[in-house]
């Protein structure tokens, strides 16, 4: 589609494509007369008519003109405007079901490997998220956009694990939101955003969890790019 096309496309262009859209005219010709699409956009027969005029000049609709009305069938660029508009609406009302972060890998202090391994953690993990962790922490560098959108994930579906004593030291609870992991087009399941209690990260650094050495399992190396995506919780 040329740009202009995408420029001057109004909305009510937009709800014309759309109405001959949903009468078939994605998936070849249909007939069309004025006056029905007149009613359906609560418009007069000359509007209706321009606008279809409009659709084929901006190079979204092919039309054929009869005697008693006009065959159109919506143009690869057509049918390229819906799908955006398409995708807007699935990122509005997708991404209220969940959360999606990315950022990049990154070596941390080195702790991590200590606190997954110790059995009062290890005892938890195993019974509340159903594995034996790595030893270890997968650490993230978020990105602007994610660190902006990080208070959301006190909002998903979360597993709590609990302080425990040691003697003479008391070790923080944490807490692990399942996740997904996607890097390179690969996916992995399951892991868990681990969020402790006591913590020297900041808001920029998010820490997984996984069965797995994840830069082995998916080969990941400093600087990569990896997406995580959590699930909003239900009640
Ligand atoms: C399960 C778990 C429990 C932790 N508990 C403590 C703690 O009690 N006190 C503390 O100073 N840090 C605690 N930490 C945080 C580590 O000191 C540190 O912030 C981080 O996990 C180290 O990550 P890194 O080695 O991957 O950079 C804990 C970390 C995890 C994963
Ligand atoms: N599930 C996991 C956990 C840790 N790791 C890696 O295992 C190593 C040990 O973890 P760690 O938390 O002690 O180390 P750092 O994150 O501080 O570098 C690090 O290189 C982590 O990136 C991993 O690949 N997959
Ligand atoms: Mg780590």
């Amino acid at each position: 589609m040329s740009e202009s096309a995408v420029s001057t496309l109004g909305h009510d262009e937009l709800q014309a494509l759309k109405t001959v859209a949903l009468d078939g005219a994605l998936s070849g010709s249909v007939k069309v007369s004025c006056a029905s699409l007149a009613d359906r956009l609560d418009a007069s027969n000359q509007t209706a008519s321009r606008r279809l005029q409009e659709l084929e000049s901006g190079g979204l609709l092919d039309r054929e003109i009869v005697a008693d009305g006009q065959w159109v069938s919506l143009t690869e660029a057509g049918e390229r405007t819906l799908r955006s508009e398409y995708a807007d609406y699935r990122q509005l009302f997708e991404e209220s079901a969940g959360l999606s972060l990315s950022g990049t890998i990154t070596t941390g202090m080195g702790e991590g490997k200590h606190y997954i391994s110790l059995p009062g953690y290890e005892r938890q993990f195993e019974s509340e998220l159903g594995y034996t962790p790595f030893p270890g922490t997968l650490n993230l560098d978020l990105d602007e956009p994610s660190v902006r959108s990080r208070p959301e994930l006190s909002a998903q579906a979360s597993v709590a694990i609990d302080s425990w004593e040691d003697g003479d030291r008391t070790f923080g609870a944490a807490t692990c939101y399942p996740a997904r992991l996607e890097a390179d087009g690969e996916t992995y399941e399951p892991t868990h955003v681990i969020v402790p209690d006591r913590t020297h990260h900041d808001e920029e650094h998010l820490e997984l969890i996984a069965p797995e050495k994840l830069r082995d399992a998916l080969a990941l190396d400093d600087g990569d790019t990896v997406s995580i995506h959590l699930s909003e919780a239900t009640e």
